[in-house]
């Protein structure tokens, strides 16, 4: 029997396809709207870069979109808070979206690549789904034995980041994939900020031949060193003054390796242990209203392609330092006092450091 699809316009083709206003680039909301405007693109040999983010788009994204579009004629940017990468206890009700704010910044920063002609191309699509479309069988959950389709990159996804978050990585690797199916990019980009997943991502690319290469751009800092971080928002004006704690402790670290010489595990974290205690020590000699509290979940130094913990660096294969450490919320909050963006929770901050060969 023939069958018949149904032809009436959607209302897309009545009022054209969304876009971000005075701009060129597309709003994609579903897997088939991609794969329409991936199509012709294939056929044409122009090249397409995805920068996979989560939203609340600050300079560590936009260095990456730049990147991008150095590189590939055509850039996407999907804006996707992936719930399966967040564990049940996590900050998932309160991560920061700012889709205003975020399209205000890519409509600017567009017209910044257009003006430059060094670059290939512009940002020319924005992915954003929703969870329905993302995970068509229904959202499988957040717990660590929720059944459904994953992906699971190990051991490299279990140790560090994975050990503390045990969901995190295979939510990360299964929407990675499924973004990579869906737009089908010659090329991604990760940020340096996230050295774990840029090594989970660089192992399922190689590990299920997927036809992207892995581009990791460094982190960006604010001038005291801090990664920029979409949940930097959390942390308010007290505890932002001390949440350079982690770059300083590996800093220290660093600079036993490369102006010590400093080979051995104990040395060279010995040096950021030293650096974080004596941080918290001096935060506990003030009183309560002025002082900040922190605890450090893990410093580690580990090999660059497995993330197997070292106790020796080889020099001729280097090490990443990277480390966790968690803002408790401040006591004693001042009248007025800007506190973060939903009352300043806990927020756990990352950074690392790769100790290059010698
Ligand atoms: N400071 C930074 N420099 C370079 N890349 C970054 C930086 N911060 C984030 N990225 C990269 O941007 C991409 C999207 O990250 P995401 O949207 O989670 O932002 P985030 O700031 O890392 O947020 P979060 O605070 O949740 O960790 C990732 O590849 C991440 O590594
Ligand atoms: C890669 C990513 C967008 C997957 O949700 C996320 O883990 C992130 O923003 O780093
Ligand atoms: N940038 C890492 C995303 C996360 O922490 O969920």
């Amino acid at each position: 029997m023939a069958t018949c699809r149904s032809s009436s316009p959607s209302s897309s083709r009545l009022s054209g396809p969304e876009k971000i206003p005075s701009t060129s680039i597309r709003v994609l909301r579903t897997v088939e709207s991609v794969r329409r405007w991936r199509r012709p693109h294939l056929f044409d040999h122009r090249s397409v870069g995805l920068v996979p983010t989560m939203g609340a788009l600050h300079e560590g994204h936009i260095s990456l979109i730049r990147a991008a579009a150095r590189e590939n004629h055509l850039v996407v940017v999907s804006v996707y808070v992936n719930p399966a990468q967040f564990g049940v206890a996590e900050d998932l009700a309160s991560y920061p979206v700012t889709w205003d704010a975020d399209t205000a910044i890519l409509a600017k920063l567009d017209r910044e690549l257009a003006d430059d002609g060094a670059n290939l191309g512009r940002i020319s699509a924005v992915f954003a789904p929703t969870t329905a479309e993302i995970y068509p069988a229904g959202f499988p959950g957040q717990e660590v034995d929720s059944k459904g389709s994953f992906v699971t990159i190990t051991p490299v996804g279990e140790v560090l980041e994975g050990a503390s978050r045990p969901t995190f990585f295979r939510g990360v690797a299964t929407v990675c994939m499924k973004l990579f199916n869906i737009v089908q990019p010659e090329r991604v980009y990760f940020g340096q900020k996230d050295v774990q997943q840029t090594v989970v991502i660089r192992s399922m690319v190689r590990d299920f031949m997927l036809p992207t290469e892995v581009v990791v751009g460094p982190t960006t800092r604010a001038a005291d060193g801090l990664a920029l971080s979409s949940r930097n928002v959390y942390l308010g004006e007290r505890r932002r003054a001390v949440a350079t704690v982690l770059h300083k402790a590996l800093g220290a670290a660093e600079a036993a390796y490369l102006e010590q010489g400093a080979t051995d595990r104990e040395m060279i974290l010995g040096a950021a242990q030293k650096v974080a205690t004596d941080m918290l020590n001096k935060q506990m000699t003030l009183a309560p209203e002025k002082r900040v509290r922190f605890e450090v979940d893990y410093i580690s130094l580990a090999d660059p392609t497995t993330m197997e913990e070292l106790s020796v660096v080889d020099p001729a294969s280097g090490g990443i330092l990277s480390g966790a450490v968690r803002m408790l919320p401040v006591e004693a909050p001042q009248e007025g006092e800007d506190l973060g963006h939903s009352g300043g929770p806990a927020v756990r901050l990352i950074d690392n450091i790769i100790l290059p060969p010698k």
